[in-house]
């Protein structure tokens, strides 16, 4: 048995009381990442490579029947044209699926299914989005304050960034376009083969 956890959630400041694990981002830590590379290297250097995102958690073991949660920030701003956004994953066990609970901030959910597919959920507070197994997921920061949001999801999950760098990014990209945004082809995007698909597809015990 475990003992039960309350954790108090700052849904501005975007930090959780009781956390066990903290992370930070920096702008440096995502090159590769967007389309515009020089435009990232210049604002890398005319910012002094703030800190973009953090991730205080809640972990409370690796048994497939806990939760771990926690609480995302992620500052608003774009490289060119393109939103500021997190590194993106699919659960290393593919078919664990979370839960992301916006807190406050404007933000959008991007998934990609294994065969390519893109889904775009729009979370602002109050908004549940449910990441179904199997579904590559990365959020993005398209309001001008801070976007924060609860998540949680199985605890043996594992993350997995590299299927994100194998094919290159995602399938798209979401850029800003007039008051909102857009999605636009990644030009680079290298669609994962049938075996690749098969591969993720299976039973995880
Ligand atoms: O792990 P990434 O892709 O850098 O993004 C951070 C987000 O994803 C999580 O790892 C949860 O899956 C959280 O820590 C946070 O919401
Ligand atoms: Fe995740």
């Amino acid at each position: 048995m475990r003992e039960p956890v309350a954790c108090l959630v700052d849904p501005v400041a975007g930090r959780m009381s009781g956390h066990t694990g903290r992370y930070e981002k920096r702008l440096s830590d995502l090159t590769g990442v967007y389309e515009n590379a020089d435009a990232h290297a210049a604002l890398v250097k005319s910012l002094n490579d703030p800190v973009v995102y953090s991730v205080e958690d809640f972990r409370p073991g690796s048994h497939a029947g806990d939760l771990n949660y926690g609480v995302t920030r992620m500052n608003p701003g774009r490289v060119g044209k393109e939103f500021f956004l997190t590194r993106g994953h699919i659960h290393a066990k593919a078919d664990r699926p979370e839960i992301y609970y916006g807190q406050s901030g404007h933000g959008l959910m991007q998934l990609e299914s294994p065969e390519g597919e893109t889904r775009i959920i729009e979370i602002t507070a109050q908004t549940i989005c449910y990441v179904p197994p199997y579904w590559i997921h990365r959020s993005i920061n398209i309001g001008e304050t801070d976007l924060v949001m609860v998540f949680a999801y199985p605890s043996d999950s594992g993350q997995d960034y590299s299927i994100i760098e194998k094919s290159n990014g995602m399938r798209h990209r979401v850029m800003s376009s007039g008051d909102g945004w857009e999605l636009v082809d990644n030009t680079s995007y290298n669609p994962r083969t049938g075996e690749e698909v098969a591969a993720l597809i299976k039973n995880y015990t």
